[in-house]
């Protein structure tokens, strides 16, 4: 085991999980793209290897930035992940996709500018909190605020969470992305959101001197056939690594209610102390979360926003189990059709 596994992003945690033969003959390797039958992974030299899945393992079992044991040839075990984005798939078969693994800090990106949106801030931040990840606000633009100034922005989304890190910059001025350098460093493994046009490219370059977008690889396959695959693991300028995968782009909330527990724990808090277990906090007597509200330490939008980010996750989680539901009456319908079949040939 060398030193330069932590320049990967490996830590104790994977070292853990290895048992002492495992340690001796197989080689940790990081996947930085995840194909339909193969996958390139990253070794401790950081030099590319394409690995066939063989066996039990299948491409949607992986996830960029997931820590994997190889033979050389093969991915013999993935291990277990400290983080997991997922999104919701749209097919029956596989309920949910993942998108990237192991990331320790989102950038969760907005601008001095009419995206500034506490509920939609509030979305990301349920889904880095469920997913494991540390949320860092950054708010680009601040060379040309609109609306109001970059330092009422700033307090706006400070006061989101406890002891949430915001930072308010100008994304093409270097000397302020060098701000971002405390979640950048070696070993560190980052992801991006925001909307469109908040300047996640702009941020993105100036941490890998990259273009995202036009950085696909084009390269031929065993078959001589030119085939293009977008890259998704990025190098930084200070050693850690960038994941932008096209799935990070299009997060959606889904099955993310402990997420939103932490993110509004002061909410949750007050709800559990209301006269009635099931009060919906309208006109119920006893109500602690409408004596908040009355008193002033609880503001209304925020239990506005609470109430419709549960709403979102609740719906969209009930949709997988629903999709999931769906799935199992047709695969029962199809096995009945199928044995009415056999019965008719008399099998
Ligand atoms: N003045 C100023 N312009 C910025 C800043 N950040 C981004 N921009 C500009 O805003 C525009 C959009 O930035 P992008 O980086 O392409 O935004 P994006 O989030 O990657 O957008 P998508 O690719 O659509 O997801 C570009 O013209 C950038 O140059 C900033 O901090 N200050
Ligand atoms: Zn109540």
């Amino acid at each position: 085991m060398t030193f330069d596994l932590k320049t990967l992003g490996w830590t104790q945690h994977f070292t853990g999980q290895l048992s002492p033969e495992e340690f001796e003959t197989l080689t940790p390797v990081r996947i930085a793209e995840v194909r339909r039958r193969s996958l390139i992974a990253l070794d401790a030299a950081q030099t590319r290897h394409e690995l066939a899945l063989t066996g039990e393992f299948i491409a949607s079992d992986f996830a960029v930035g997931d820590f994997a044991l190889s033979d050389g040839e093969r991915i013999i075990r993935l291990l277990d992940r400290r983080s997991l984005i997922s999104r919701k798939a749209a097919g029956i078969a596989s309920e949910t996709q993942l998108i990237a693994a192991n990331i320790d800090t989102l950038f969760i990106t907005t601008s001095c500018n009419h995206d500034f949106n506490e509920a939609r801030l509030e979305r990301y931040l349920a889904i880095a909190i469920e997913a494991g990840i540390d949320p860092v606000i950054v708010i680009t633009k601040a060379d040309k605020p609109e609306e109001m100034s970059a330092d009422a922005y700033t307090d706006r989304a400070r006061a989101l969470y406890r002891d949430l890190q915001v930072v308010t910059l100008n994304a093409k001025d270097p000397a302020d992305i060098a701000r971002l350098a405390p979640w950048c460093g070696t070993g560190q493994t980052l992801a991006l959101v925001g909307s469109s046009g908040v300047g996640k490219s702009t941020v993105a370059r100036g941490l890998t001197g990259e273009d995202l977008a036009v950085a696909d690889i084009r390269e031929d396959d065993a078959k001589g056939r030119h085939t293009t695959t977008a890259r998704s693991m990025y190098r930084m300028h200070d050693g850690g690594w960038l994941i932008d995968t096209p799935g990070m782009r299009e997060l959606a909330l889904h099955d993310a209610a402990d997420g939103i527990d932490a993110l509004f724990s002061d909410i949750t808090d007050l709800a559990a102390t209301c006269k009635f277990s099931d009060c919906q906090h309208e006109t119920e007597p006893g109500c602690a979360i409408r004596a908040a509200i009355d008193s002033g330490d609880l503001d209304e939008d925020r239990l506005d926003r609470w109430r419709k980010l549960k709403d979102e996750d609740a719906r969209n989680s009930e949709t997988v189990a629903e999709a999931r539901q769906r799935g199992r009456k047709f695969s029962k319908m199809a096995k009945s059709v199928m044995k009415a079949k056999r019965a008719r040939r008399g099998e």
